[in-house]
């Protein structure tokens, strides 16, 4: 199956198991309980860490899965070196969660899966336990994928959000925010959002990165120095842009109904609204990249680990976002 044939049924949806002692296989055993095939995925990982009264079905093709997420979560198996106790991070299984990721994205090259949502990581364990050289899993994909400008955006209902910087400390953003960068990251969202939501000409907002974007020089010099002139360039070629705004006031009710994107210069400017708005139902996306990747906004939560209390909301409206997106690809004829 092929996202490029637009007559053939969309292959199901690849789900990395992510770390195995947070949250993310109760998560996917939850997901495929109340999704009952409506969005065909399947996980792949080790059945071992599932919980003891998963409804799962091993399947040795991915496109197994159709059929078999009607009535069980569909697993892809992929053996780990330990068994897990929820809440505690092996050092010895990082290898493997980075193996899944990377197994998750050939089948996705492959045409074999769809699209890849991604279950959350602990960076620092992957660091730790296997070298991990990416801050996150948006540089590694960008990295598999061969891209030179990767974006992060973070979705629901209510408001997208960019950070333009990811994860960096604070002290480095104001050298890391630069013309280049902005002027990529405008490129890269306003081309996805039209391929995949159908935006032709996406209305941009730019916040500043000062406090109130510099109050004319007042609190900081970047907003006159470099980031007015690049958006007066951009929209002379024909960019929307809006900016820049005061950070502060830019995410209220009203003034989000302004713009279909807030461009930030760094993680939190961005996934602090986001996540205060709707944390259950933000999904986590990456843009310029030659295949489709979403994932939840929380992490691998390892404080309610085990214990059968976490939400799949913002799972589902992953895997959903990722259906959507490669249903948008199919139309336009391309992955
Ligand atoms: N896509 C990814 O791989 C992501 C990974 N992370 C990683 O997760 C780890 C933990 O990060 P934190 O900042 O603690 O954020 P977190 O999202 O894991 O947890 C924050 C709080 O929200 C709660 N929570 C999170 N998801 C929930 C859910 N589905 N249902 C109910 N409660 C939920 C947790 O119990 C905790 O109290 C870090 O290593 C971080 O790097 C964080 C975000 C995304
Ligand atoms: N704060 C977002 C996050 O940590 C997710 O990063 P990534 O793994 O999607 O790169």
């Amino acid at each position: 199956m092929s996202q490029t044939d637009p007559s053939a049924p969309i292959a199901p949806i690849a789900l990395s198991c992510g770390e195995p002692a947070g949250i993310g296989p109760e998560l996917a055993v939850k997901a495929a309980k109340l999704l009952t095939g409506d969005i065909p995925f399947f996980w792949i990982g080790d059945p071992r860490h599932l919980p003891q009264d998963a409804l799962y079905e091993e399947i040795s093709s991915p496109a197994e899965a159709l059929e078999v997420s009607r009535w069980a979560l569909p697993v892809l198996r992929h053996d780990f070196p330990e068994e897990v106790r929820p809440g505690k991070p092996s050092l010895e299984n990082a290898q493997s969660v980075i193996d899944v990721i990377r197994r998750a994205v050939a089948l996705v090259q492959s045409g074999e899966a769809s699209g890849l949502c991604t279950a959350p990581i602990n960076k620092k364990v992957l660091k730790d336990g296997a070298g991990y050289a990416f801050p996150g899993h948006t540089e590694f994909l960008a990295h598999l994928g061969g891209v030179e400008h990767e974006v992060m955006m973070l979705a629901c209902p209510e408001l997208r959000v960019v950070p333009v910087t990811i994860h960096i400390p604070l002290k480095d953003v104001p050298a890391q925010f630069n013309p280049e960068l902005l002027e990529a990251t405008i490129r890269v969202t306003a081309a996805d959002l039209e391929r995949y939501w159908g935006l032709s000409r996406p209305s941009i907002a730019i916040a500043g990165l000062n406090p109130h974007a510099g109050e004319g020089g007042a609190m900081g010099n970047e907003e006159l120095e470099w980031m007015i002139p690049l958006i007066e360039r951009l929209r002379k070629e024909g960019f929307d842009l809006i900016g820049p705004m005061p950070p502060d006031t830019m995410f209220h009710a009203r003034a989000r109904a302004n713009y279909d994107v807030a461009l930030c210069a760094y993680h939190d400017q961005a996934l602090i609204p986001i996540k205060t708005i709707d944390f259950s139902g933000g999904v986590n996306v990456t843009l310029g990249l030659p295949f489709i990747r979403t994932s939840p906004d929380h992490g691998t939560a390892f404080d309610i680990a085990g214990k059968g209390v976490a939400d799949p909301s913002s799972l589902i409206a992953s895997l959903r976002m990722a259906l959507d997106m490669a249903i948008a690809a199919a139309r336009k004829g391309r992955g």
